[in-house]
């Protein structure tokens, strides 16, 4: 029987190029088999409305186009769901931290051939209360910085955009108060950031949590207590490295199940969007979706024997 894959893009995801690509995109799928048919994005929250209505379709595979925010809001549309759909990924965002982690490759005809050569592996999926994620949540000062980067900036200037407003945020950085349980231990303490994560690529640093696999069932947590000004570029140039893991300031850990609590309040970032706020429960789906990847350029601890 023939296969049915359903396209969800978001038109206005990084250099906005994708609408121009659908052609070439649809026809081959169609050349491997599938059944294809796409559909826009209008606004937030779209493309997940447009993945539940897909699964309640009975499609075989659904596919996102556009970058991280758009993927968190498919995955959010297909995760909750008893029979889930083969997860395609074609990144059109700036940094496309998840494709990045499973090298899918960032041309997009290079992704789509991903899709069509049918090898998949499973993944895990976060979940923080009620919402899904697949790379990271975070929470603290620091992590607030990806809302407030205007959208025209990131089409023109791609990942710089970030740095930059990075740099600019720097000495209003304020640590907040929190208690973190992970798996039975706990952190009390003032933390500038704490990051829970699916994948070894974040906001663009491979090498932030070198050691996390894609499928092992556990999240990487890391949380920086505060520092000061000095100590925080001294934790970030190791960070760019590597080289942070057993720094003082950090706390570097695997955990299966986090509950954060704080009496500030505390935006929570998934995939790189506003995803909630504390108090808030975090835990792990064990291999939750198949995703479309090049299984043999796949770093060893994310591949499936
Ligand atoms: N037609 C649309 N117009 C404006 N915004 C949209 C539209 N469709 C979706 N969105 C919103 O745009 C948000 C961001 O999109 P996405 O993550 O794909 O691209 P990006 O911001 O360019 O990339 P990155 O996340 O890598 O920075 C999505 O979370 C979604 O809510």
């Amino acid at each position: 029987m023939t296969k049915r894959a359903r396209i969800i893009y978001n038109p206005t995801s990084g250099r906005e190029l994708f609408r121009k690509h659908l052609p070439e995109t649809l026809e081959k799928l169609e050349c491997a088999g599938y059944e294809t048919s796409a559909h826009a994005t209008t606004s937030e929250g779209d493309a997940t409305k447009a993945a539940r209505l897909a699964v309640e379709r009975g499609f075989d595979v659904v596919i996102a186009a556009g970058g991280d925010g758009t993927l968190n809001e498919v995955v959010n549309g297909l995760a909750g769901h008893e029979f889930r759909p083969k997860f395609g990924v074609l990144p059109m965002g700036t940094t496309n931290d998840f494709a990045r982690a499973l090298h899918i490759p960032r041309d997009i005809q290079g992704a789509v051939d991903v899709i069509t050569a049918g090898e998949t592996i499973p993944v895990d999926v976060g979940r923080m209360n009620e919402r899904f994620f697949i790379n990271i949540a975070g929470g603290g000062r620091l992590t607030e910085l990806t809302y407030e980067v205007p959208s025209k900036l990131k089409t023109m200037l791609g990942q710089l955009a970030y740095y930059l407003k990075g740099i600019e945020m720097l000495p209003s950085i304020k640590p907040t108060n929190v208690t973190i349980e992970y798996d039975g231990q706990v952190f009390e303490g003032e933390s500038l950031l704490f990051l829970i994560g699916l994948t070894n690529s974040v906001g663009g640093f491979e090498k932030l949590a070198p050691d996390s696999s894609v499928n092992d069932g556990m999240f990487t947590l890391l949380i920086l207590k505060k520092t000061n000004l000095a100590e925080f570029i001294r934790i970030v140039s190791l960070a760019l490295r590597g080289e942070h893991l057993n720094d003082p300031h950090v706390i570097y850990t695997k955990a299966k199940h986090i509950t954060v609590h704080s009496h500030d309040k505390i935006l929570v970032n998934l995939d790189g969007e506003l995803g909630g706020e504390i108090p808030a429960e975090f835990e792990n789906l064990y291999r939750h979706l198949d995703v479309f990847a090049p299984v043999e350029k796949l770093r060893p601890q994310d591949r499936i024997y």
